[in-house]
């Protein structure tokens, strides 16, 4: 994908691993539901694209600076983790998602890639942070397209250490989330630090990634019991 400038550049072993990433994801999709996103140049740039944008936040570095763990909250089929764990091989990921299946591919996909800083839970977020190997316990949380930001936060929070950062990354439209994302924010001591919007290579479209800080330690209250942050929210 020459035409892309990335937001750092890739080594040539990277871009293998994207490529060879890519290759598994069609191959897998043509049996199970990954992505509806399959035309090459589109995967290119909607999934590896976008998930390497937080790349370019200041934040990720202060926040990369001060530890290297990770956790990606409603992976799916990987992103934004995955291309991230290949671009960042000296930070630890963990990929969380509540479908097995999921994990299934993303295992034979750290398999095959040899990526020795991946590892893939199968787990409710609502459970995995009240597990006290994961709770408190990263210094990054990301999530994709898994819920508005005022749910998506109480599912996040709970895996932050204290200034630990969580970036959400969002569509065009973050505008209208905004006033929930704030007043659930407070009642989970974060802080939103900064919305970056930036536009996709070859006009493919705008995105926004939301940058929070976890100010103090998260009310033990949090998250609440699986099901009720998506049906009560914040
Ligand atoms: C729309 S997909 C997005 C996948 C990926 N992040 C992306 O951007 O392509 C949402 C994913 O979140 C997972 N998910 C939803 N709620 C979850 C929860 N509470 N804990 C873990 N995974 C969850 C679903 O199984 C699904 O794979």
């Amino acid at each position: 994908m020459d035409e892309i400038a990335w937001p750092r550049p890739l080594t040539e072993r990277q871009l293998t691993q994207l490529e060879q990433y890519r290759q598994l994801l069609l191959t897998w999709n043509e049996r199970m539901n990954l992505t509806s996103i399959t035309d090459e140049t589109q995967v290119y740039v909607k999934h590896f694209y976008d998930s390497l944008a937080v790349l370019s936040i200041p934040l990720w570095s202060t926040a990369a600076k001060r530890g290297g763990q990770v956790i990606d909250i409603g992976t799916g089929a990987g992103f934004p983790g995955l291309p991230l764990a290949i671009v960042e091989q000296g930070m630890n990921f963990v990929l969380c998602d509540s479908l097995q299946k999921r994990v299934t591919f993303l295992e034979a996909v750290v398999q095959e890639l040899g990526l020795q800083n991946v590892r893939c839970v199968h787990a409710r977020s609502e459970d995995l942070a009240r597990d006290l190997e994961y709770r408190g316990q990263f210094d990054v949380v990301v999530s994709r397209a898994v819920a508005r930001l005022n749910i998506l936060m109480e599912l996040m929070c709970p895996f932050l250490r204290l200034h630990g950062v969580g970036f959400s990354y969002k569509g065009p439209g973050f505008d209208d989330e905004r006033a929930d994302g704030m007043r659930a924010a407070k009642k989970l001591h974060a802080k939103i630090q900064a919305v970056d919007t930036y536009t996709l290579p070859l006009d493919m479209g705008a995105r926004t990634i939301v940058a929070f800080e976890q100010m103090s330690s998260l009310p033990h209250t949090y998250p609440r019991k699986a099901g009720i942050p998506q049906r009560k929210p914040l």
